[in-house]
This record gives C-alpha cells, sequence and structure tokens, in this order.
C-alpha cells in the first residue's frame, strides 16, 4: 500500500519513517527532535517513529556482568542478553522517548514489535558474516522482518496518534526477537511504502572524514557508497546502514536520509529539501 491515504497540510503527502538510534534517545538532543516530530504530527504528516537502543543495552550488559558480543554490527542474542533488550528498548527507552514526545505535544503510542503484532519476525538462520571467519554464525534470538502490520500503523496516524516502536519483533508463535533497529526502519519504510525514511544518529551523515562534521556528503549514490565501504571512509555500524538502505531504495521507498546533531527545524528541513541537513542516498 502506498503512503497515499490522506494529504498532510503540511506538504508530506506520504508517510515518514524516522528511526532513531539509542544515542539519540538517550542523548541532549531528544527534546529537539520530540518537537520536530510534534510540528509535523500536529500538521497532519504520517510518521512512524522506530528506535533502538544498542549502547544502553550493552552498559546493562557490562552491568549485570553479561558478555556483550558483536558478529558484523549485530548482538549475538542468548536468553539473558533478549531480557536485557526488552528491559532497556520495549521498556525504559519506549517510555523515555514517549515521555518526550507527550512534553512536545504529540500523542505518541508506545509499541513494541511483539504488540499487534507490529513486526512479525522469524529467527536468523546462521549464515557467514564479513569480518566473523569461514562458517555461518548463529546470531541466537536475532530475528528479520517477515511482516508488518500496517492495518494498526495506519489507524493510529488516521487518528492523530504517533507510532513510537521499539525494534523487538515476534513469531507467530510468540517467540521474541532482537531486530537491528536499521533493518526494522527500513523493512517498515519498504512495506508503509515511505515517502522518506529518516534515520537519525550520532554523526551529521556519512562522513568522508568521520573525525570532521563538516565533511559531511550531501548526495550518495550506491555505487559512491560501496566505493566508500571499499576504500575503508565508511566503517563500523554505517556500512549495515548503508547496505540495507540503498536496498529499501530498491524495494520502493522513496527517499533516504542519514543525519544526525539535529538542530530545531532540521528533520523537516531535511525532509522537504533532501541534502540540505544531512546525507540523501540515490539509486
Ligand atoms: N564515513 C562515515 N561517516 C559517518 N559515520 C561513520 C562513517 N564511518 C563510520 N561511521 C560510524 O557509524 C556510526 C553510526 O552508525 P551506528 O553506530 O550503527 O548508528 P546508530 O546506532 O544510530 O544506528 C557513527 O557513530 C560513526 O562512528
Ligand atoms: C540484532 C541487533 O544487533 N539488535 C540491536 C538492536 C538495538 C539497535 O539497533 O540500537 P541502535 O539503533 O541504537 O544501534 C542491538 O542489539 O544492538
Amino acid at each position: 500500500m502506498s503512503g497515499t491515504l490522506s494529504s498532510s497540510p503540511d506538504g508530506f503527502e506520504g508517510t515518514l519513517v524516522v528511526k532513531l538510534g539509542g544515542e539519540v534517545v538517550g542523548g541532549p538532543s531528544l527534546a529537539t527532535i520530540a518537537e520536530d516530530l510534534a510540528t509535523l504530527s500536529g500538521a497532519g504528516a504520517r510518521i512512524v517513529v522506530i528506535h533502538g537502543g544498542g549502547p544502553q543495552a550493552t552498559k546493562l550488559q557490562e552491568q549485570l556482568g553479561l558478555p556483550v558480543q558483536k558478529v558484523a554490527g549485530r548482538r549475538v542474542t542468548d536468553r539473558e542478553t533478549l531480557e536485557v533488550m526488552k528491559m532497556v528498548v520495549a521498556g525504559k527507552l519506549n517510555v523515555e522517548l514517549c515521555a518526550a514526545l507527550v512534553a512536545a505535544g504529540a500523542q505518541p503510542v508506545g509499541l513494541h514489535g511483539a504488540s499487534g503484532p507490529v513486526i512479525v519476525a522469524a529467527r536468523r538462520p546462521p549464515r557467514v558474516y564479513p569480518g566473523a571467519g569461514p562458517d555461518p554464525v548463529d546470531l541466537g534470538f536475532v530475528g528479520d522482518v517477515i511482516s508488518v502490520n500496517r492495518d494498526l500503523l495506519n489507524l493510529l496516524m488516521r487518528n492523530s496518534y504517533l507510532p513510537v516502536v521499539a525494534c523487538i519483533g515476534a513469531g507467530p508463535n510468540g517467540q521474541v526477537y532482537n531486530i537491528n533497529a536499521d533493518t526494522v526502519a527500513n523493512r517498515l519504510a519498504v512495506e508503509l511504502g515511505a515517502e522518506s525514511l529518516l534515520m537519525v544518529s550520532d554523526v551529521p551523515g556519512v562522513l568522508r572524514d568521520v573525525e570532521d562534521p563538516s565533511s559531511r556528503i550531501q548526495k550518495l549514490t550506491r555505487a559512491e557508497g560501496h566505493g566508500l565501504v571499499e576504500s575503508g571512509v565508511v566503517s563500523r555500524g554505517m556500512i549495515v546502514k548503508l547496505e540495507e538502505s540503498f536496498d529499501a531504495l530498491r524495494d520502493g521507498v522513496q527517499r533516504i536520509h542519514i543525519l544526525g546533531q539535529l538542530k530545531p527545524g532540521d528533520l523537516a528541513r531535511e525532509a522537504r529539501e533532501p541534502g540540505s541537513v544531512g546525507t540523501v542516498l540515490l539509486p
């Protein structure tokens, strides 16, 4: 279904999917972003927020003395780690993000993938990951998105509510899975036929020099993105973010933006004028 259920007085005809990383939800710009989201939502834009909480989950694991293991940017998730994800991402962070949105005047509805269920997921089979040796790796209770409950999200948006989804999914048998928030955001944007996917992180966009925030690239094609990964300019979490986002562009999302360190109004500005605040990805 494409995002044409309603026409927004603010100029956004389709759905905006906004992904907030854990650094953002727990960081100093949360109130600014919440204000922007409340303004857009109040003006009639159809918005779904999806959030992560990786740094906070790592911190609680360390406090509990649990091992933290990541493979190609994804957390190996045993039973105890899954408990941590439920507590941190679907619990504390979802509440705090909704509370910030309430303070900004929005009408958030906090959800996790197992409510609805909004995010129907399946366990990710073992596979070979770059930098993790020749053998397939089993990440445990890590899932992939099978489908999205568009009816529930549309019902909420049509009634001026702002869905705020924690990056957890559930299988039809009720098994809960930890899913990378970038993965959920990209698949949600594809399933909703989103006009824009805005990925808000702790960096102002894709940078030519990761140490220099002024080196932001305004527009990036898939081929250029591959070149940056090959040359090592893009590393760590940004590799997965770019790969998955270019896949989502191929699968029908109209525009994907990587942005961060936002000032008031930046979220809407980037959606209206791609590349003005962050990096816009082109097919
Ligand atoms: N060329 C680059 N430009 C911007 N960020 C980069 C680049 N290369 C690596 N990164 C890293 O990618 C990180 C963003 O990815 P990630 O930590 O996964 O974000 P999030 O947790 O918000 O999803 C940045 O904090 C930065 O350290
Ligand atoms: C499987 C997997 O890796 N899941 C992620 C989910 C949280 C997340 O993605 O949070 P950010 O957006 O803050 O990075 C994790 O456990 O860290």
